[in-house]
Formats: structure tokens, C-alpha cells, sequence
């Protein structure tokens, strides 16, 4: 059973320029294969659906975030969808996946599989 790991950007897809801030530019493979802790747990796929700060996603791409959820869990093979998401806007995206999504939801939340390293 594989986990699919969608990215939008935020902070933890950035890195620091001087001039400009962060800025999200690392793609959610190189977030993955940056935390080793993650090899203990099932495989994971990665979908680069954008590398934005959050307050930059339009309804258009939130609406297109929950069309690409909807089609990740219709696929039998995967155990698990996580959104990486920044913080500024994180509580709208979910609000509005959630809102939209209209699919099953998880019957059992975990918290294994590096998630604690994922939140540092
Ligand atoms: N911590 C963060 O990710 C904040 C960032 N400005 C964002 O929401 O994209």
C-alpha cells in the first residue's frame, strides 16, 4: 500500500534567498528523500500539483487540488493522501477540500511514519 504525497509549496518547499525571502521552490520528492525516517513506512508517490505560498492558490487551483484528492482516492493501492500545504491559508485549503471532496474519509487517523519529524 503506497501513500501519496500531494505538495503546493509554503515554507517547508522553500529555501532562503536574500533578496527575495523564501521561496518555495523544492518539489515534494526532495521533501521526501530528506526525511530517511520515512523509508520505515510504506512507499510514497508524490504529486507536484504546484509550489506556491499558500495565500497564493486561487479557488481555481483548490477546486483542481480537490479533483486530483478525488481521483487519488479512488485508487485501491493507496493507504493514504497527505497535502502539503503552508500555513497561512491551510485551515481554507482543508475547509475547502473537505467541503468539496464529497469522497470517503479515513475511518482511522495515525500518527506514526515520521509524521512528528514532517511537523518539525
Ligand atoms: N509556514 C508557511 O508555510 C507560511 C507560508 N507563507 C505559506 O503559507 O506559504
Amino acid at each position: 500500500m503506497t501513500v501519496a504525497i500531494i505538495s503546493t509549496g509554503g515554507t517547508i518547499s522553500s529555501i532562503s534567498d536574500e533578496g527575495t525571502g523564501a521561496t518555495p521552490e523544492l518539489e515534494g520528492s526532495y521533501l521526501v528523500d530528506s526525511l530517511p525516517v520515512l523509508d520505515r513506512g510504506p512507499p510514497i508517490e508524490t504529486c507536484e500539483f504546484a509550489n506556491v505560498p499558500s495565500a497564493y492558490l486561487t479557488i481555481e487551483q483548490m477546486s483542481s487540488l480537490t479533483e486530483v484528492v478525488q481521483e487519488y482516492s479512488r485508487n485501491d493501492d493507496l493507504t493514504g493522501i497527505v497535502v502539503t500545504v503552508g500555513t497561512d491559508v491551510l485551515e481554507e485549503v482543508a475547509y475547502f477540500v473537505d467541503l468539496c471532496y464529497g469522497g470517503p474519509t479515513p475511518d482511522e487517523y495515525r500518527d506514526d511514519c515520521g509524521s512528528r519529524e514532517l511537523r518539525a
